[in-house]
């Protein structure tokens, strides 16, 4: 779980791999998690390659390697970064350019490893990195496949240079090798915590977005009646008082005719305002649509929501809306107190609307309170 966070987009792109909605992302989408992929993967691999200089240069020098190798070797620890980097983001495919680049840097960990004839330590941390960039990338799959090519790569390189294997230690190697054997994984610990961070502000964002209402910020009705069927459970289990009003804006139809729509949303806007300024802090405001909303007043008798909803109409009636301030924001408001002869909060969210329909049958800018 861990090291798939250092993925967050396969985290979340699980569900379409699985087939769930393989239509997921749009191409766009798909190029800019790409380039995310690869840019997360550009300050391992920076920093990761020239930790790993040193060590295999001390393991070269030992094993006598020809010249044209310590300059391959200077490619691919200072250069090719940078290069893999700039690759990925100019592909069209970020994502696939970058996987490839993994399985590269497995093949030339393979020939190094095969080049220092198998040296210990300098094996381990070319393996170590290299297998730690595979598997937070890809997981298993990819870790297995890159494995495979770093093995065969070392036994090709050996047969090859007919380089002969020393598995001894050294100390020289030791210190050379220590500091990517230790800095390493603790950078790779680093980026992946920062990913963990950015994947929990997704989160975040998201839960946000799809509990609240777009236009007006309040509750949307899905989420609204969730907490709805909460607080129903809780008035049944400890039998406590709480309301619910349903609350419509007075012929909003008209307001949209004549003043337009934005107008309109202006008009809901204001609304939601208004709502939010006079009712408590804990009453949760929701809105289930078009003009109507709706709250659940915990703790709250219905007299005390009638006092609440005389003050909302008080404060409307001195609104004026800056776009069109000739129009008159008036609401209709339903409102049902529990009662244990509720067996579902649907009846408890009909009775409220029953009472909204005898508001606005009544000759609407009034609140009812159900029977
Ligand atoms: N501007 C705007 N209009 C919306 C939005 N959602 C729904 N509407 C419009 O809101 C109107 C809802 O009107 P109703 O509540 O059915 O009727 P009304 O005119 O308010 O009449 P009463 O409720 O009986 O007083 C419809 O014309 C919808 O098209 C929105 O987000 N913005």
């Amino acid at each position: 779980m861990f090291l798939k966070m250092m993925n967050d987009d396969d985290f979340y792109n699980d569900a379409a791999r699985e087939g769930a909605s393989p239509a997921a992302l749009s191409p766009d989408e798909h190029h800019r998690s790409g380039i995310r992929f690869a840019r997360r993967n550009r300050l391992p691999r920076t920093c990761g390659l020239a930790m790993l200089f040193m060590p295999v240069a001390g393991a070269l020098v030992a094993q006598a390697q020809a010249g044209e190798w310590w300059l391959l070797l200077v490619g691919w620890c200072f250069i090719w970064p940078q290069l893999a980097w700039q690759l990925a983001y100019r592909s069209a495919d970020p994502r696939q350019s970058e996987m490839g680049f993994l399985k590269v840097d497995a093949i030339m960990a393979g020939i190094w490893i095969g080049l220092t004839g198998v040296n210990i330590l300098p094996a381990v941390a070319l393996g170590l990195m290299t297998g730690m960039n595979l598997m937070g990338a890809g997981g298993v799959r990819l870790f297995s496949a890159g494995a495979m090519l770093t093995a065969t790569a070392a036994l090709v390189t050996l047969q090859l240079t007919g380089t002969a294997v020393a598995l001894a230690l050294s100390p020289l190697a030791f210190w050379l090798a220590l500091p990517s054997l230790v800095l390493y994984p603790i950078l790779f610990a680093w980026v992946s915590h920062q990913t963990a961070i950015r994947l929990a502000e997704h989160k975040r964002r998201l839960e946000r977005m799809s509990a609240r209402d777009g236009m007006t910020g309040v509750f949307n009705r899905r989420h609204w009646e969730l907490l709805l069927s909460q607080e129903y459970e809780q008035c049944r289990r400890y039998h406590r008082e709480a309301v619910i009003l349903i609350i419509d804006i007075d012929h909003f139809k008209c307001i949209n005719d004549t003043w337009g729509h934005d107008v309109g949303d202006e008009a809901i806007i204001a609304v939601t305002r208004q709502l939010q300024l006079t009712l408590r802090a804990a009453d949760v405001v929701g809105r289930f649509g078009g003009d109507e909303f709706a709250v659940i007043m915990s703790g709250t008798g219905a007299q005390n929501a009638i006092a609440a909803m005389t003050r909302v109409h008080e404060r409307l009636a001195g609104l004026t809306l800056p776009c069109a301030p000739q129009v008159a924001l008036q609401i209709s408001v339903g409102i049902a107190p529990w009662t244990p002869t509720f067996s579902h909060y649907r009846e408890w969210l009909k009775a409220a609307d029953v009472a909204l329909y005898r508001a606005k049958n009544g000759g609407r800018n009034r609140t009812e309170v159900a029977a």
